[in-house]
């Protein structure tokens, strides 16, 4: 799915309405349908309703979701925040409508804003998308009132004073529990520093015009279910594991021989033919016992590695989980970058080394997936001052070295050579937690030795890995979960989506 800008999502309004065709005061009663729908699900209808409308078409779908909720016998009360004399059409059309209803009041000074009373239910409709500079004067009073208070507060499209897709979180923003947006999220809802203006965000459809979407350029993507299924590769009933590929897996050391078995289980979990794991010595009884479908090569150092194995026969190699940085590691790092073809993955204390040894990040083979939490992208990429500086600091990077990057995170994002940038749909709180990302890497290693093209490995294995520990959750809880069960769930998330597959 796209991330459009607001200028594109203007047009793409203007556009649907010129070719569904609809008219607008129509489109704005679909989508304030589709909120007021939303809310009636979620709240009984004896919830007393404070909506706060701007004067534009997000105060106009405010209006119309009033009207909506009084024909559904909930007690609402209306202010229009007048901070301009223009006033939309729609807006307009929508306050006629409502004024049959009911009385609607006015805010045109600090003196006009109520006190806020205990139990209400605030919908934040004072600004949307067309938000073009930073709220100011009494309007910023009325957003530090409402975020004072303890209502429970929604937010049509956007919390207002949130720019679509650049920063401006050092200003006045409605910080809402939830936020009801239309058809297409925007980028601000995927960065971490804003979660506390967007609350939890869902989307609403309102049947924008897909063809227009579709011609719409962008270097932004989220990642649906349906574009997760359309990645996954049937298996053919007349298979062998020679057709699913051999993986390797250069991991672990003593005191972290469970982060390679975490990787290699997942790896196996996510549909490997065949694994091998590179291994210190101290591995091999605890790799042999515990996962008795991995072969083991191993190295005749007891606690570290410090040989490449052979890569004959090998389709996809995965590096770092439970490594250490040891001089001797470090070259193997070295000869391995050197001497694969094949294509690679690096996690953990290969991240560690690669930014430590900046020259070896010079001769990674394009294409190669980097999997860092976001200190270790600060490792290897440099600091940066807020989420979206970090984001173009990313595409730099990813650009600059020609290397798929992995930026782990609530909405993993993940980065392409050509800058293109896919946002995850999957996982939950309960995913942070030791191993979680080794589990990860194994996913990506799988799916590479089964020869998805790396770009597709590492979407869907995101999206799997948070799609799995979603489906954890449910029996696990977020606190109790841990990596292994990430692993445990990884066969459902494959029914998951093979379901959505077959609904297509
Ligand atoms: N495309 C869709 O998906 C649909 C969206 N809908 C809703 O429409 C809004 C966007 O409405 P729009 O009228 O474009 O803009 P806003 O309501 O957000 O803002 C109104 C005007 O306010 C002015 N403005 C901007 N920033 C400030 C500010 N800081 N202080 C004062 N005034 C400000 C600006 O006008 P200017 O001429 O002054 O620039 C805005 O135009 C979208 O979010 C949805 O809720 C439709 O209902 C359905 C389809
Ligand atoms: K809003």
């Amino acid at each position: 799915m796209k991330i459009l800008n607001a200028q594109q999502i203007k047009e793409l309004d203007a556009f649907t309405i010129r070719h569904e065709p609809i008219a607008s005061i129509d489109l704005m009663e679909r989508a304030s349908g589709q909120f007021a729908d939303w809310f009636i699900q979620k709240f009984p209808n004896n919830t007393p309703v404070l909506i706060f409308c701007g004067v534009g078409n997000n105060g106009g779908d405010g209006l119309a979701v009033a009207r909506m909720l009084c024909q559904a016998q909930f007690n609402v009360e209306v202010m229009v925040v007048r901070f301009s004399e223009k006033t939309s059409e729609d807006f307009q059309v929508n306050e006629q409508r409502l004024n049959k209803l009911i009385t609607i009041q006015n805010i045109h000074s600090e003196e006009d804003i109520p006190l806020i009373e205990e139990g209400v239910v605030i919908i934040d409709a004072i600004f949307g998308s067309g938000l073009s500079r930073p709220i100011d004067g009494f309007t910023a009073q009325l957003v530090r009132q409402i975020n004072h208070s303890q209502a429970t507060v929604i937010s049509i499209d956007t919390p207002s004073g949130l720019y679509c897709s650049s920063n401006n979180s050092d200003t006045h923003i409605i910080e809402a529990d939830y936020t009801v947006s239309f058809q297409l999220p925007k980028l601000s809802f995927l960065l971490p520093q804003n979660q506390r203006f967007t609350g939890t965000w869902e989307l609403v459809e309102i049947g924008l015009d897909p063809e227009f979407i579709e011609q719409c350029e962008t270097s932004y993507h989220f990642i649906t279910s349906e574009d997760a299924s359309h990645l996954l590769k049937k298996r053919k009933k007349f298979s062998h594991k020679g057709h699913y590929g051999h993986a390797l897996l250069l991991a672990g050391s003593f005191g972290k021989m469970g982060a390679a078995l975490l990787s290699a289980k997942a790896t196996l979990r996510t549909g490997v033919g065949l694994l091998t794991c590179h291994l210190p010595l101290c591995g091999y009884s605890i790799m042999q016992t515990a996962l008795p479908e991995a072969m083991c090569s191993i190295d005749h150092h007891e606690h570290y590695i410090t040989e490449v194995p052979s890569l004959a026969k090998i389709n996809a190699i995965g590096i770092g989980p439970g490594l250490n940085q040891h001089v001797s590691t470090i070259h193997v790092l070295e000869k391995l970058i050197q001497e694969a073809k094949q294509p690679l993955v690096f996690d953990a204390d290969a991240l560690n080394i690669l930014a430590e040894h900046k020259y070896l990040l010079k001769q990674v083979p394009e294409n190669s997936i980097l999997t860092p939490h976001p200190k270790e992208f600060e490792r290897l990429a440099g600091e940066t001052i807020n989420d979206y500086d970090r984001l173009k600091l990313l595409q730099e990077f990813v650009i600059e070295c020609n290397v798929i990057v992995v930026l782990k995170g609530a909405h993993t994002a993940i980065a392409l050579p050509n800058g293109s940038i896919y946002f995850n749909s999957t996982g939950n709180p309960g995913m942070a937690t030791a191993g979680s990302g080794d589990v990860l890497t194994g996913i990506i290693l799988s799916l590479l030795a089964q020869n998805y093209t790396p770009d597709h490995a590492a979407i869907l294995g995101v999206y799997l890995h948070g799609l799995a520990g979603d489906l954890a959750r449910e029996t696990e809880g977020e606190e109790a979960l841990i990596a292994s069960d990430i692993v445990e769930y990884l066969g459902e998330a494959f029914a998951v989506l093979r379901n959505v597959q077959n609904e297509e």
